[in-house]
């Protein structure tokens, strides 16, 4: 199956999403500001509640020292920080039964079906209650878990109502317990990997015709974990109370799952930098003033806007670091553990030919899902390359089978084929060129 990268952020109401989804950072546009303000992503496909989000990385041309000729078709790159366009979806109507048809209900979880990752933003100040209402010491603990309850129920109860003939119909078809899962998953953007994954986690021994109703709630949740890896956004750090609810969060779930944000305060940074009053590094917890920096052209600071200043580094950037808000999609993006991979036409200067910007390095970046190999690849970046493929060679000019896997070192790869591709104009070739659309899809 062809599958392009899709995370989904969700989050009650007044939990940050918006803040989050609109700081400048992330960058998600709706597909009409994209176009204006950007038209810079390969999706072809986006939909009204979809939007763009630029994905930080290391971009090679740092190590290769090319970073003057660095020309990112799509997105950017800054200093050898490539920011690579992802997909977002903004899912909204996440309110208490979304199972049961509250809210949006089965719209919300209906277009969950389609993400491959979740950001979850959560509001751990406490001072917003389950439906978003203002209020004082509520337990953030209840909305972290109450998504993972809501879908969940949604997947649990679709089941059950079925179960009797799904097990009649198993052992009429005499099927493995994988093939039976995987056709009930389906729906869910389950593949058959996934099936195979979480049941070689649970080893369960029983046959499925015997499963009671917990047993299919732990393969429910086998398959939820396996499916929808999720980010936790602890937003709005920079709040009294976020403290205490931070580290009793801590205790409870995986660290690795969890990140600290204040959307608010990177918007307004975002804010004072583009209005020329702080030079501000994105992910970082450096901010200079005219303060800092007599000699520089940053505007001189009011006393209220120094004051704001000095609240966000004291409640947030000195504290934690950063605003968090840049490693939200990084996260998200790990636990997938989808890697950037590079088709290039010439290995000595990192090219993919001659003509308008084709010239410059590393034109293209492909986030590609674990395990694909270099003729998967070859096939992602063109059916025509595919068609007339010999040879791959990465970096050093050294040969890589066709079934080897690529990693982070190997993912410079330059496809050498049959016919001259560069006489073949199509507009989708990354190698051969073109200012196409050509989303950045691949398999799962
Ligand atoms: N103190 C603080 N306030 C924040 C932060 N992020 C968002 N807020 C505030 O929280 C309120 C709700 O933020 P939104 O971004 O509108 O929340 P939402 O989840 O999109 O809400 P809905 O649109 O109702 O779904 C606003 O007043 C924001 O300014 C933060 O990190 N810190």
């Amino acid at each position: 199956m062809v599958k392009e990268v899709l995370i989904a952020c969700v989050g009650k109401p007044s939990a940050g999403k918006s803040s989050f989804l609109n700081s400048d950072l992330i960058r998600v546009f709706s597909v009409t500001d994209a176009i204006a303000k950007v038209g810079n992503y390969p999706f072809t496909t986006i939909k009204p509640n979809q939007g763009v989000a630029y994905l930080p990385i290391d971009c090679p041309c740092k190590r290769f020292g090319k970073e003057t000729q660095c020309k990112p078709r799509h997105g950017s790159c800054v200093d050898g920080v490539r920011h690579v366009p992802v997909q977002m979806l903004d899912v909204a109507g996440l309110v208490p039964g979304a199972s049961e048809g509250q809210g949006l209900g089965n719209q919300f979880l209906d277009d969950l079906r389609h993400a491959n990752a979740l950001i979850h933003v959560v509001d751990v100040s406490g001072t917003t209650d389950a439906s978003g209402k203002v209020t004082q010491g509520y337990d953030p603990i209840n909305d972290i878990d109450w998504l993972r309850s809501e879908i969940r129920s949604w997947i649990l109860n679709n089941l059950l109502k079925r179960w009797p003939a799904i097990a009649r119909r198993h052992m009429a078809t005499k099927s493995t317990a994988i093939d039976t899962l995987q056709t009930q998953f389906s729906g869910y953007g389950s593949t058959f990997s996934v099936v195979a994954k979480f049941m070689d986690k649970l080893a369960i021994k029983d046959p499925l015709e015997t499963w009671d109703d917990a047993m299919v709630g732990r393969v429910v949740d086998g398959f939820l974990d396996e499916r929808f890896p999720t980010v936790v956004a602890l937003n709005k750090i920079d709040m009294a109370d976020a403290d205490k609810n931070i580290t009793k969060i801590m205790r409870k779930y995986d660290p690795n799952t969890l990140v600290l944000t204040s959307a608010l305060a990177e918007a307004f940074l975002r804010e004072m930098h583009k209005k020329g009053y702080i030079n501000y590094k994105e992910g970082t917890d450096i901010v200079d003033t005219k303060d800092d920096l007599p000699d520089s052209n940053l505007k001189p600071l009011d006393d209220k806007l120094r004051t704001r200043i000095e609240k966000v580094q004291d409640l947030v950037l000195y504290r934690y670091g950063s605003t968090g808000v840049h490693d939200v999609l990084k996260r998200a993006v790990e636990m997938l553990g989808v890697i950037p991979a590079y088709p290039v036409k010439s290995l000595a200067n990192f090219s993919s030919g001659t003509g308008i910007n084709k010239g410059g390095a590393f034109r293209d970046c492909i986030l590609i899902w674990p395990g694909t190999t270099v003729r998967e690849f070859a096939r992602i970046v063109h059916p025509e390359i595919d068609k007339y493929y010999l040879y791959a060679e990465t970096v050093g000019g050294i040969k890589l089978a066709e079934d080897a896997v690529i990693t982070e070192e190997n993912n410079i790869i330059s496809f050498k084929t049959s016919q001259n591709l560069s006489q073949t104009s199509s507009e989708n070739n990354p190698v051969t060129g073109g200012a196409d659309k050509k989303s950045a899809s691949n398999k799962k």
